[in-house]
């Protein structure tokens, strides 16, 4: 059972992003370098029937970086997840109001190509789920249908994406095995780098870690620390620690709303709202 408290070495990691800057006099400073914004939502309102599930939600969430969601149970974190690729869709009878725009651009208007969008933000579920393929029919599965047909790229796709997934080395020689055949670790991996082979911008994360070990969570943590310098990740976690280890910014939801968004660094050490406070020193959720 994961508790609620945040060790200190949690919060002493949110500084790593912080650069060495000369200034114009000499002197050095530190600074957070400022990210434009990859996702803009504003007044989001999602309906499942009659059932409110999100309440105007506002937020901006920034380019290259990790954005952690947290909050109790049924609070509408993985809802607001699926608005960025219009997972919801798929679901009869839920109506969305609001606006949400990624690159600038209104994702819910009736001309974007869905197909597009979910190539450029992509997801990865909480059960890993690789398909009964090889690892190479896996990975390749995207790019075919983008109409990649030549042997060499696909090659070269499925090697960079199992590497920039940090599961390369444990995969290479076993390419035509199948991918279920793998441990929970290494099929969440596999999973992620058949997210990356088609070069998304952003990578939606519902609880990733949350059917794994200690130790592949620990090596899935270590790889979204690589892939952020890259990729716009947004992850849905309970686990408070995993938040204050690896996320940039933390937005706390509560029934249907975001009660507070911010550096993850000021939402741990100095919340503003009594119940983000209430919540992550564990007094309830
Ligand atoms: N397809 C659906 N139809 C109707 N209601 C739904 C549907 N999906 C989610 N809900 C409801 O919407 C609310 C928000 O659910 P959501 O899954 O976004 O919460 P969550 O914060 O991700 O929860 P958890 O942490 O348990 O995964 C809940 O009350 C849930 O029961």
């Amino acid at each position: 059972m994961e508790t609620n408290k945040i060790k200190n070495e949690d919060l002493n990691s949110l500084d790593k992003d912080k650069k060495r800057i000369k200034t114009f006099f000499g002197d050095e400073i530190y600074k957070t370098p400022k990210r434009k914004t990859a996702i803009n939502v504003k007044g989001l309102d999602l309906y499942y029937g009659d059932f409110q599930a999100l309440k105007k939600i506002n937020m901006e969430i920034k380019e290259k970086g990790i954005t952690a969601f947290i909050g109790p149970s049924g609070c509408g974190k993985s809802t607001t997840l699926k608005c960025f690729n219009r997972m919801n869709d798929l679901v009869d009878d839920c109506k969305i109001e609001g606006l949400i725009e990624i690159d600038g651009k209104d994702i819910n208007k009736k001309d974007v190509d869905v197909v597009r969008l979910r190539r450029n933000v992509g997801m990865v579920f909480q059960t890993p789920n690789p398909f009964s393929k090889s690892v190479y029919d896996n990975i390749i599965y995207g790019p075919k249908i983008d109409g990649i047909k030549d042997k060499d790229e696909l090659d070269y796709i499925v090697e960079k994406s199992l590497k920039a997934a940090s599961v390369w080395d444990e995969v290479k020689d076993k390419l035509d095995r199948n991918a279920l055949s793998f441990s929970g670790g290494q099929q969440q991996r596999i999973c992620i780098a058949r997210t990356l082979s088609v070069n998304p911008e952003i990578v939606l994360m519902d609880e990733p870690t949350s059917a794994l070990d200690p130790i592949s969570t620990a090596s899935i943590e270590e790889l979204l620390e690589d892939l952020k310098e890259k990729y716009t990740i947004v992850i849905v976690t309970h686990n408070m620690q995993q938040a204050a280890r690896i996320s940039d910014q933390t937005a706390f939801f509560l029934t249907g709303e975001v009660i507070e968004m911010n550096d993850t660094k000021e939402i741990f050490n100095d919340p503003k709202d009594k119940r983000t406070e209430d919540y992550i020193t564990g007094r309830f959720g």
